[in-house]
């Protein structure tokens, strides 16, 4: 009766209860077997109702409480055990709370609520708590709010679409509103939540050559479908990065290229060895959705979501819930779970939310079960096989001859301009793309020093150094904060310092004698002092061969610092080491794409970067030698990290100008400044700055990343 009485309430309502439980191995009874897990609805008279199978619709009255029971194992990171048998009932949650994404502000949200309703239940008669997964009661004290939520009725094309809007912290948001205007700041938002419609890829120009790549790249693709399969996208058109050439294919056939994606090489001056493979996007993609019988779907991360909007497949780890019985081989929507508002005023990820309209980035084949997703700890969970963005994966392909990078990165490098011969300091290298584009720029001739804080990325940068085949690069774990090296009293007595023509910039170090080079400081000014070595064997050595034999002492043989698993720590240079210094800064990351969220960023968190990279510019212009040259940069689009530290860095230290840059792809800087409602007065750029720097703007025709580039003369330090 209540069945019926139930039945009639649903009908012609939205679904529901098309929140997957999360896991199938949930054991109530101790015995440890897989069983598959359903919905129930417990009424406040006590009475259960168990849905085994799938789509319910319900209607819910404004006075109807909502509450969300969960089920899943510690291992997925929250379990609630309900025991009716003794009327108890418990929550456990482990620290694996990432899969889950669950706050434990939420579990115990959850736990109030299912508590609340419990007391006023008849436990005697809950003999499905073990699979409650939507509890009804009429008159609780939960608040309306919560109903209307769930309430809300949404057509599916609504909700079977990809229209993500990037949710900012207000204050933030209101800040960018001021530098860009209200229109423009939507855009660039807009812009954010998609990814570039190409891949850029630049070629190693030291073991290929970009004509080889492109052939190499067009039999590949065209092997895996991406260059003959039709589009399947229906609307927008392909957006164009606006420098491409014309596509270029392998087998003479541009119609077949043109169907999906094409290849292309750069052809702003000098950048013929960067490619472009044409992606397509945004599609929009029938999800086979029926009025009473949605599509099966997973749900997945953000970081997973933001991996597959650029290519990638849809990894275990970033499964967070699936429909009840997929299959193998089953075909699924896959959309989003990203950060809500929590009642602490924090973000939380909650994958049942249901306000997942516009959050559907494609459909996949389930490369296992349900149950599957859930046992395993890792592999392909989906084959992505219709998206709403296509772009080519490169994973593993021509391994050294190309290393897939965005358009600014490479840019940066030639803002540069390594010369070959010279020393350059790659201030915060890791993964060290820049590094690498740096070294290849300089024909793998001179010195880059390439240093990170954290060992591991160190090695990253090693790895990938001799993937390219690259030796002029030397690695160093090192905190750019500390990167100016402290001479304490003993080493006053030998040390000299570095300055090109002698001249003493740090009032700390003494006027002359030799610099010391111990094993961890490193200061290579000697070598500017030096000219040749003695001569061994009747041969000069040159200064690189000299240090790399210094270094093969030290080390023994087979220990090279690209190939090895070791990183050297290093306690810092001597000032005016380097020829040229880059400070590709850690960052706010707010020009990265796609980006489904940016809550959590406040205007604190915002400022305190603008404080860590001020702090590094300061050493890196200490490490510069005069007539040298320094290249910030960073991939946000906060003017507070760009703008604001030149306005910093030509205040402050009177010898630095700002240079032009080739090429010159990115638009002018900001001018201005903004005025915090503290008092606080941030200066950005003062009219006739603009054009010397290089802003990339997300929703410009480029479609690049958000990314800042400043070149910075050296002049004399005494100023
Ligand atoms: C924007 S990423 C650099 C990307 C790199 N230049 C490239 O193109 O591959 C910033 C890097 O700064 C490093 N980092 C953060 N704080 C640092 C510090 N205090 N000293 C040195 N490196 C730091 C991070 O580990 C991260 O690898």
């Amino acid at each position: 009766m209540i069945e019926e009485a139930f039945v009639e309430r649903m009908k012609g309502y939205r679904v529901v209860d098309d929140f997957p439980i999360l896991d199938p191995y949930y054991n109530v009874s101790g015995v440890d077997e897989p069983y598959l897990p359903s919905f129930g609805i417990v009424f406040k008279d006590g009475a259960v109702l168990n849905f085994p199978s799938e789509n319910y619709f319900i209607r819910l009255d404004p006075d109807d409480v909502v509450g969300l029971a969960i089920l899943g194992t510690p291992r997925s990171g929250l379990s609630i055990i309900g025991n009716y048998q003794q009327q108890n009932f418990y929550i456990m949650y482990d620290t694996k709370k990432s899969r889950l994404g669950f706050a434990p502000t939420k579990c115990a949200e959850i736990l109030e609520l299912f508590a609340t309703l419990l007391l006023e239940l008849n436990f005697a008669k809950l003999k499905y708590l073990n699979f409650v997964a939507l509890i009804i009661a009429k008159n609780t004290t939960f608040t309306e709010k919560k109903c209307n939520v769930y309430a809300s009725v949404m057509g599916p094309s609504e909700r079977y679409c990809y229209n993500p809007a990037l949710r900012w912290n207000p204050q933030v948001e209101e800040y960018f509103v001021k530098a860009y205007g209200a229109d423009h700041f939507a855009r660039i938002s807009k812009a954010l939540t998609q990814p570039s419609c190409y891949s850029c890829i630049r070629v190693n120009t030291l073991k290929s050559t970009s004509d080889s790549v492109i052939k190499k790249l067009s039999s590949l693709l065209q092997e895996n479908g991406w260059l003959s399969e039709p589009s399947k996208g229906t609307d927008a058109a392909n957006n164009s990065d606006g420098i491409a050439t014309e596509p270029v294919v392998s087998d003479g056939s541009p119609d077949a290229a043109l169907k999906n994606s094409f290849i292309s090489k750069c052809k702003i001056p000098g950048l013929d060895y960067v490619v472009f493979v044409q992606g397509s996007g945004p599609h929009t993609i029938d999800y086979g959705y029926k009025e009473d019988k949605p599509p099966k779907e997973v749900i997945v991360s953000r970081k997973c979501a933001e991996a597959v909007l650029r290519g990638a497949h849809v990894y275990v780890p970033g499964v967070l819930a699936c429909s009840a019985h997929v299959e193998k081989g089953e075909q699924v929507a896959v959309s989003v779970a990203l950060e809500q508002p929590g009642a602490d005023g924090g973000w939380g990820v909650d994958p049942f939310y249901f306000e997942r309209n516009g959050l559907y980035i494609g459909q996949g084949i389930s490369m296992m079960s349900r149950a599957g997703m859930f046992r395993v700890s890792q592999g392909v969970a989906l084959d992505l096989n219709n998206r709403v963005f296509n772009l080519p994966s490169f994973n593993d392909l021509l391994e050294g001859e190309i290393f897939l990078q965005n358009l600014p990165s490479i840019i940066t490098a030639h803002a540069l301009d390594p010369q070959e011969g010279e020393k350059i300091l790659d201030m915060c290298a890791a993964p060290g793309g820049k590094t690498t584009a740096i070294a290849i720029l300089m024909k793998d001739n001179g010195e880059v020093i390439a240093a990170d804080r954290s060992h591991n990325k160190v090695l990253e940068i090693q790895k990938l150094a001799a993937e390219l085949g690259l030796k002029c690069i030397t690695t160093y774990k090192l905190d750019a904060l500390k990167s100016v090296q402290r001479i304490s009293k003993s080493d006053n007595q030998d040390a000299t310092q570095g300055g090109v023509n002698g001249s003493i910039q740090n009032p700390e170090l003494p006027k002359s004698g030799l610099e010391k080079v111990s094993d961890t400081a490193l200061g290579f000014s000697q070598d500017k002092v030096a000219t040749l070595d003695q001569p061994k064997n009747g041969k000069y050595t040159s200064n690189a061969e000299h240090r790399k034999n210094m270094r093969v002492m030290r080390n023994g043989p087979g220990r090279n610092n690209t190939l090895g698993g070791r990183v050297e720590k290093c306690k810092g240079f001597f000032p005016n080491t380097f020829d040229r210094v880059l400070l590709d800064a850690p960052c706010s990351a707010l020009g990265l794409r796609p980006r489904l969220f940016s809550g959590e960023d406040t205007m604190e968190s915002l400022q305190s970067h603008s404080k860590y990279q001020r702090r590094m510019f300061d050493q890196a212009v200490q490490l510069v030698r005069p007539g040298g040259v320094i290249v910030y940069s960073t991939c946000t689009i906060n003017p507070g990290e760009n703008e604001a530290l030149v306005r910093y860095a030509l205040d402050t230290h009177k010898f630095l100008s700002l240079a032009s840059q080739h090429p010159k792809v990115g638009g002018p800087g900001l001018v201005g400044g903004c005025q915090f409602p503290d008092g606080y007065q941030e200066e950005w750029l003062r009219p006739g700055e603009e054009d010397f720097v290089q802003r990339f703007d997300p929703s410009s025709e480029l479609d690049t990343m958000g990314f800042f580039i400043a070149k910075f003369n050296v002049g004399g330090k005494d100023i």
